[in-house]
C-alpha cells in the first residue's frame, strides 16, 4: 500500500554552537576561510510546509522573537522553497510556518536552521526525493551554516564553513544565555578584520586537543580548551563589551567554561550535568546579565521530518 500524499510536513531542526571557530583572512569573495567545529544542540525550531494554491511561498512565524523575523521572500525558509522548486521545475505553492525557539541574530544559526528545515519539508511535501548530496549543495548556496543545520551531530566545517566532515563527540550539557538584541554576522566579521589588520592571521586549522576532548565526552577536557577557541569572540566582545559580564556571571554560577556562540551575542556555557545546568541557568537569569536562558544537551540530530 503506498503512502497517501501529504498536505503538510513538519521538520524539527537544531541550533548550533561552534566549539571551535578558527578564522582566516578575508578571501577575494568576501568570505573568510574557517575551521569550524560545529555541535548541534537540543534547542529547536520547527518548520511546517503546507500545500497552497498560490504562486510563491508565504511565511508566518510564532515564538518569543517572531517580530524580528522577516516574513517576505528574504526569509531563508522561503528562499529554500524557491530554490528547490526552481530546480524541480515546479511552482513553490507552499506556506511555511516557523515555530521559532532559536534566538534571532544570536549566533546559533537560527535562520540557517529554518532554511534547512524548509528545504527538507518541501522535498517531502512535493515527493521529490532529492538525494542528500544535492540537498547539501542547495544548503551551501543558501548560506555557510545551512549544510550543518541539515546534517546536525558534530562536524568540522572548512571552506567558508559549508564543507562538512563528521567528527566524533560524547554527550555534553550546555546553558545558553540569550542577550538583549542581536548582532549582525557580517558586522562581526568586519570587526574581526579591523582587529586583526596588520597582524599575521594563521591559516585556520582544527585543534587536535579540542577534537580529542570532544570525542572523549570529558567536560573538563573540553572546558580547558573552550575559552580560547572562538576566533570571533574578541570581535563580538569589542562590539558588545557587556557580554564579558555575562561570561563572568556564568563562571561564577559554576559553569566549567563559557564562550560566545559563533558571531554572538548569545553566550554558551558548558556544565557538568543536568543539575548543574539548572543551577547555572537560574543564577544567570538572576544576575540580570542576559534576557533569558536555554538549557540544552549535545549532540542533537540534524533536520528531521516529524511523523
Ligand atoms: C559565524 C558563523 O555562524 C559560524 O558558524 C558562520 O560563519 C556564519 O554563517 P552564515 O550566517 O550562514 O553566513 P552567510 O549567510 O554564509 O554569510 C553572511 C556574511 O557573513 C560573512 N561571512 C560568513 C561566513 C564566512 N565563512 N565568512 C564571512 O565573512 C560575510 O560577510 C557574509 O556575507
Ligand atoms: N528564518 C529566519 N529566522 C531568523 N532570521 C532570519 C530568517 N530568515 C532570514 N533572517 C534574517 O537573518 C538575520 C540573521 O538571523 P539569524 O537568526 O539567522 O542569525 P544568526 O543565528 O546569528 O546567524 P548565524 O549564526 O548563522 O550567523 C535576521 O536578522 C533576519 O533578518
Amino acid at each position: 500500500m503506498s503512502a497517501a500524499p501529504r498536505t503538510a510536513v513538519t521538520v524539527r531542526v537544531p541550533a548550533k554552537v561552534n566549539v571551535q571557530l578558527a578564522v582566516g583572512t578575508a578571501r577575494p569573495d568576501g568570505f573568510h576561510d574557517l575551521a569550524s567545529v560545529f555541535l548541534a544542540v537540543s534547542l529547536y525550531d520547527e518548520v511546517t510546509a503546507t500545500a497552497t494554491t498560490g504562486d510563491g511561498p508565504t511565511v508566518s512565524c510564532e515564538g518569543p522573537d517572531s517580530d524580528q523575523v522577516p516574513l517576505d521572500r528574504t526569509n531563508l525558509a522561503a528562499r529554500a522553497a524557491e530554490v528547490l522548486a526552481a530546480r524541480a521545475g515546479i511552482t513553490p505553492a507552499v506556506h511555511l510556518h516557523i515555530a521559532k525557539n532559536i534566538p534571532v541574530a544570536g549566533g546559533m544559526a537560527g535562520g540557517s536552521a529554518d532554511g534547512a528545515a524548509a528545504l527538507l519539508a518541501c522535498d517531502a511535501l512535493w515527493g521529490l526525493g532529492t538525494p542528500r548530496e544535492e540537498l547539501l549543495e542547495i544548503c551551501a548556496g543558501l548560506g555557510s551554516d545551512v549544510p550543518f543545520s541539515l546534517a546536525g551531530g558534530a562536524a568540522l566545517g572548512t571552506g567558508r564553513g559549508e564543507l562538512l566532515t563528521p567528527v566524533e563527540t560524547g554527550g555534553f550539557h550546555w546553558v545558553f544565555a540569550v542577550a538583549h538584541g542581536g548582532l549582525s554576522t557580517p558586522a562581526v566579521f568586519r570587526e574581526f578584520d579591523r582587529l586583526t589588520e596588520g597582524t599575521e592571521v594563521p591559516v585556520p586549522q582544527a585543534s587536535p586537543e579540542l577534537l580529542a576532548a570532544l570525542a572523549s565526552g570529558d567536560p573538563d577536557a573540553l572546558a580547558a580548551v573552550l575559552p580560547r577557541s572562538n576566533g570571533l569572540q574578541p570581535a563580538a566582545l569589542s562590539l558588545r563589551p557587556e557580554l564579558a559580564e555575562t561570561l563572568e556571571a556564568g563562571i561564577a554560577a559554576g559553569a566549567l567554561a563559557g564562550l560566545v556562540s559563533g558571531s554572538g551575542p548569545t553566550t554558551a556555557f558548558l556544565v557538568r550535568d543536568a543539575d548543574a545546568a539548572a543551577k547555572v541557568a537560574a543564577e544567570l537569569e538572576a544576575s540580570g546579565t542576559c534576557r533569558a536562558t536555554r538549557v540544552t544537551a549535545s549532540p542533537a540530530a540534524g533536520a528531521t521530518v516529524l511523523a
